[in-house]
């Protein structure tokens, strides 16, 4: 598989002038918190001291999967292709977002069980019409993988821009995330595993048990690409080859929930400075989260309690992305705005 170069964003020269200028405007010294090490962050992917968003493209890549048909989510596979009818239609809570904050939004076909009629905002990379069931067999070939990911790169080199904000559709698809999270973060698959699109007690222990064996199942797949392969989804590695590339090309990676989260994830297994373009949008409610995040090494910008998906939450965090940056740019430093940077040497 043809991989890319991703830089590292080390340049500490511009690193600090960045810092100075954030340091200079009218405000105690880091209180605008978070904002400013997005903001930060941003100017060290963008190369610059004064970072701009163009273009941002919003991306919701769906796949189906074949393990949906053992009882592991709490909606039937055939909701996959409803919502992206709906995505398409306008009503989606990520189409209403979209809407709101101006974002281009694409709904990218990874591999549903369904054909769908082409139309503007549809865009068709279908591997496959869902993964096999993986408890019997590996979800898709290593080479339908290796597929996924350069569909997600090529697909992302298509479109402009300098920022994505990358999520998913899938029903089934936070049993794959959960399984990633387990055998490529070598955790628990008991922390790992939640309620997902909301199973009851009896359901989320029937997940787990599906899980248990999924993942003795294979229990040999060890290279990133085999585990990706064996349990993975074709949305879920298409995003992974979009962030990659992304990177790449120094554009900004807005990274949704638990799923888009475990896209990253395999990402990183293949390229890990690939993470230092992502931002995660916010703390999903699905407990597994909380141990991937750690994982991506990065503090999600919201806590809402989300656990929709479909690039809903990074769609809520966009405003505070443009923040960050007309903040940085429009702000008054203490010399323009003539006011005193000096403590009050009288404070204890
Ligand atoms: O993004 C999240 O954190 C998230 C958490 C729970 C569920 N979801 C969404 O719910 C679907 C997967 O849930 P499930 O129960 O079918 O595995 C899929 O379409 C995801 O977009 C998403
Ligand atoms: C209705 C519905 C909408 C979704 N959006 C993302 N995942 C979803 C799962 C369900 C069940």
């Amino acid at each position: 598989m043809n991989l890319p170069e991703i830089a590292d964003l080390h340049d500490t020269a511009l690193r600090q002038r960045l810092q100075q200028r954030l340091d200079r405007k009218t405000k105690p010294t880091g209180s605008l918190g978070r904002i400013e090490s997005l903001a930060l962050q941003v100017g060290l992917i963008q190369q610059t001291e004064a970072p701009k968003w163009r273009s941002p493209q919003l991306l919701v890549f769906a796949g189906d999967h074949g393990l949906a048909a053992r009882g592991v989510s709490a909606y039937p596979s055939d909701v996959t292709w409803q919502m992206v009818e709906n995505f398409l239609a306008g009503g989606a809570a990520v189409s209403v977002l979209a809407r709101q904050h101006g974002l281009a939004l694409s709904v990218v076909d990874a591999g549903v069980n369904h054909t769908f009629a082409p139309r503007p905002g549809l865009i068709d990379r279908k591997i496959g019409f869902g993964t096999a069931d993986t408890l019997v067999g590996p979800a898709m070939s290593e080479a339908q993988c290796v597929q996924a990911i350069e569909a997600g790169r090529e697909l992302v080199r298509s479109l402009p821009g300098n920022v994505v904000l990358l999520g998913e559709m899938g029903i089934g698809n936070t049993s794959s995330a959960a399984l990633l999270l387990a055998r490529l973060g070598g955790e628990d698959l008991e922390r790992c595993t939640g309620r997902g699109t909301g199973l009851d007690d009896a359901g989320l222990a029937r997940k787990l048990s599906v899980l248990r064996s999924v993942l003795t199942r294979h229990r040999e797949a060890s290279t990133p690409l085999a585990v990706l392969a064996a349990m993975g989804g074709f949305e879920i590695a298409m995003l992974a080859g979009a962030a990659l590339e992304a990177a790449a090309e120094r554009r900004t990676v807005v990274v949704d929930g638990f799923i888009a989260g475990a896209g990253v994830l395999a990402a990183a297994r293949f390229v890990p400075r690939v993470l230092g373009y992502c931002v995660l949008a916010h703390r999903s409610a699905e407990p597994g989260h909380a141990a991937l995040i750690k994982h991506l090494g990065a503090e999600p910008l919201l806590d809402l309690g989300l656990r929709l998906g479909e690039a809903s939450g990074a769609a809520l965090a966009w405003p505070l992305l443009v923040s960050a940056l007309t903040l940085l740019e429009q702000m008054a430093s203490f010399e323009s705005a003539g006011v005193s940077d000096r403590r009050d040497k009288r404070a204890p």
